[in-house]
């Protein structure tokens, strides 16, 4: 007792434990694949330092995981999980067992407290590990001891000792000695409710489900077999019994006296036949648990869903089940055999996005003839896009002693990252082909992935673009193929509108695209940033270019046949001449825009504000604006910004009366009407700046704008434009320096949490004087949940 050593845990792991024990108690049976699993790692950190330092395999011949249950008399059980993996050192017990290393671990641990669902699916998420045993276990006691090394030649066998409420743990020197040889014995003194793991089906079932092939090691199950054998003592005293003479002193026989005579005397009479005696025994043996073939080893027939989806799980740790997987065999151009197992999770890590040009992948479980090597292929492993799928690969001819550099070097490794995305495709394009459901949720996941993919892989670009699916005007998702499929006669361009941020249903009523739908024409709706992105990386498809609908240059494909509407374009051209000329003078005068002219695209609004094609759409500008592109690049800023060209409808009674308007103001060499021609312009710069607005842009000065539009209002409802508001207000009292008694105690935490993410608020509603009223609970919800 004297050496024990007393820790405190640290404030994080209390947190944890916590969460576990009382949010988990439903899923506890993951706490023998969370031990199997940190069992398995120890044994692959324990084979992979071998490669350099033998030494360390001395001390048990086996590299293996058993499992023991044991139950006292009383009723209490234990149930004993051991390896023959690395171990650790009585400080490494301390520090691995003690803290929690993991980077996010407090916002984790935020996120899971207020998780009310009771699913565990954050905790899973995080992984468990060791802590999980507390779900079953009411105290733990870890002994190890670390394998031999240069740096530690002499490792002694130290036990950490926990009891599930207990904020701090023990570690001591074993009193048992170094009795395991080498690894890690971790004991579970069961709770009373969880004595059902004692039982060898119940273990045996746990195992088979999660864990017999996420580990290539041998898992042992210690059993108990009953056997019969020769009860040698029993035999012996049956014996004696035999030879011993009747009390008379002669053998006694008995005739019957009907058959006194008997012919063949000389036959010998068959002795019955004598059961051997037998005692029934108890004997200890090992059952292995895992004796199949890891999953990847296996023909898919013989492999259930239920299988591929634990296999996964447990493996890449995820609570959630995966979205599809491929499961596959091949031998590379080098000549290398191999099996692999590639997955689609259902959901892309919650950070992918914060940075998804700098993501690594980690989850590429290369092996080796059935042992694990590494997961850490190096950066270039795969392109960023399809950093979030999970492989396991089985090769059977590299060498097991593979450092990073040969493995950056090896010509199969080199083809494995084409092996990866050729088979990862082949199964994306048969889901969007064969599972409609399916394929949906894929979209919801990785449909921007696919758009950045296709951006940054030019080799895979043409099967990324095909997986790559819009809305439109007049469908909820299309791919490329099936918009030219649909396109019509003469079209010549793939029509898009892209404006960030927008649903497609806001998008379908833009003034862009009257004409076009009214038409009948397809035009893809972009609401996301990335497909603008992606759309002027990808220029073409199939060699038809995209038509930014916002911008110059549209075109319907049958204007030549039309010749009919040239004509009428012709016609309006020369009739709205005074009307263009004098808005391309305002327009001009005001910056707003570069040249006027009658509109081809607009059928129900008056006007639109369209870019040039040197210049930038709405939603270009927005992008840029809130980049620093604009600072870096000021003049082309300034420049492309200028080029846009106001657009007006011929057939908008508004545009028409305009047009009445200006013929009807006085010729040069007449005397002006500067009254009316000021009131012309103001009506003129709403409609350019509402034009601006409907076509997604941002007006310069919104104050300005609005008190013209104000004066309009007025003049239309024959309110005095100059009648001044009545601006009187009441001034603030005189400056007050003094503070409340209390201003220097701290403020109580308003978020402080009451209740399921909802706090209590006081609110005090005054009079018109500030005199109270009377005071009214509110209940309110957390800030960021409104
Ligand atoms: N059987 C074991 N042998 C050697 N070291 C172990 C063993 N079990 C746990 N450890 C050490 O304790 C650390 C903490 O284990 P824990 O299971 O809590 O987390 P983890 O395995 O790192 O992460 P997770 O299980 O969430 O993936 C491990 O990283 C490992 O260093």
């Amino acid at each position: 007792q004297e050496s024990h050593e007393k820790h405190a845990y640290q404030s994080d792991v209390a947190r944890l434990r916590k969460i576990v024990i009382n949010s988990l108690y439903s899923h506890r049976d993951v706490f023998l694949r969370e031990l199997i699993s940190n069992a398995n790692d120890a044994l692959e950190k324990l084979r992979l330092t071998s490669l350099t330092e033998p030494v360390v395999l001395s001390g048990a011949e086996e590299m293996n995981i058993t499992i023991k249950a044991v139950q006292d008399e009383e009723g209490a059980g234990r149930l004993i999980i051991t390896d023959t993996g690395i171990g650790m050192t009585p400080e490494e017990l301390k520090t691995n067992l003690g803290t929690l290393a993991k980077s996010g671990t407090s916002d984790f641990l935020s996120k899971a407290e207020s998780d009310t669902t009771g699913t565990g699916n954050l905790i899973g998420a995080f992984g468990l590990g060791f802590y999980s045993s507390f779900l079953v276990a009411d105290r733990v006691q870890v002994a190890s001891l670390a394998a031999k090394s240069s740096k530690n030649p002499n490792p002694a066998q130290y036990v950490f000792s926990s009891g599930a409420d207990e904020n701090s743990f023990d570690i001591y020197a074993d009193p048992r000695g170094n009795t395991l040889g080498r690894g890690t014995e971790i004991t579970l003194f069961l709770k009373g409710d969880a004595i059902e793991y004692l039982n060898e089906k119940t273990i045996t079932d746990l195992v088979n489900k999660h864990s017999s092939f996420s580990t290539a090691f041998p898992i042992y199950l210690a059993s108990k077999r009953v056997e019969f054998i020769l009860d040698q003592e029993a035999e012996d005293e049956a014996a004696a019994q035999e030879k011993k003479p009747d009390d008379e002193g002669t053998t006694k026989v008995d005739i019957d006296e009907d058959e006194a005579v008997i012919e063949d005397v000389t036959e010998e009479v068959e002795e019955p036949k004598k059961t051997p005696k037998t005692k029934q025994i108890e004997v200890d043996e090992w059952i292995r648990l895992n004796s199949q073939p890891p999953i990847w080893m296996r023909d898919p027939k013989t492999i259930s869903d239920e299988e591929y989806e634990s296999f996964y799980q447990v493996t890449f740790k995820d609570w959630q089940k995966p979205l599809a997987w491929y499961h596959f065999q091949g031998d590379s151009g080098s000549g290398v055999s191999f099996r692999s197992i590639i997955y689609v999770p259902s959901h892309l890590d919650d950070n992918y996005w914060q940075n998804p040009l700098q993501s690594v992948t980690k989850d590429i479980r290369l092996l080796v003839k059935r042992v694990f090597i590494t997961s850490d292929l190096g950066e270039d492993a795969l392109p960023k896009w399809a950093n979030w799928v999970k492989v396991v690969v089985d090769a059977e001819d590299l060498p097991l002693n593979v450092s990073r550099e040969m493995l950056q070097n090896n010509a199969f490794l080199k083809q494995l990252k084409g092996i990866i995305l050729r088979r990862l495709l082949q199964l994306l394009d048969r889901i969007q082909k064969e599972d409609p459901a399916k394929w949906e949720k894929v979209q919801e996941a990785y449909g921007n992935v696919f758009k950045l993919g296709a951006v940054e892989d030019h080799k895979n670009r043409e099967k990324l673009v095909q997986l790559v699916r819009f809305a439109t005007n007049q469908r909820n998702s299309t791919g490329l193929d099936e918009y030219l499929e649909n396109k019509k006669q003469g079209q010549s361009q793939i029509f898009y509108l892209a404006d960030m941020g927008k649903s497609p249903e806001e998008l379908a009523k833009s003034v862009f695209i009257e004409k076009l739908h009214a038409r009948g024409y397809e035009v893809l709706l972009l609401g996301d940033p990335l497909d603008e992105v992606f759309i002027t990386n990808i220029r073409r498809w199939k060699k038809i270019g995209f038509q930014d609908v916002a911008k110059a240059g549209l075109k319907f494909g049958d204007e030549d046949e039309a010749e009919g509407e040239a004509a009428e374009l012709a016609a309006q051209t020369e009739r709205y001449k005074p009307l263009i000329e004098w808005l391309r003078k305002e327009v001009r005068e005001k910056g707003a825009a570069r040249d006027v002219i009658i509109s081809n695209r607009l059928v129900i609004s008056s006007c639109a504000i369209v870019a040039d094609e040197s210049g930038y759409t709405a939603n270009l500008e927005k992008l840029i604006s809130s980049s620093h592109a604009q600072v870096n690049h000021k003049h082309m800023w300034e420049f492309a910004k200028k080029q846009k060209v106001l657009e007006i409808n011929p057939r908008s009674p508004l545009i028409e009366g305009l047009l009445r308007r200006i013929e009807q103001l006085p010729t040069e060499d007449e005397e002006r009407d500067i009254e009316a021609e000021d009131e012309l312009r103001e009506v003129a710069t709403v409609l350019v700046d509402g034009a601006l607005v409907r076509s997604g842009f941002a007006v310069t000065d919104s104050n300005d704008f609005f008190t013209r539009v104000d004066r309009i209002l007025r003049r239309s409802l024959g309110v005095s434009e100059t009648a001044p508001t009545d601006t009187t207000v009441k001034p603030a009292p005189p400056v007050d320096p003094e503070l409340p008694p209390d201003a220097d105690e701290p403020e109580p935490d308003p978020f402080e949490e009451t209740g399921r993410g909802q706090i209590s608020w006081e609110v005090e509603e005054v009079d018109e004087l500030g005199n109270p009223i009377k005071q009214v609970p509110v209940e309110m919800k957390r800030h960021d949940e409104l």
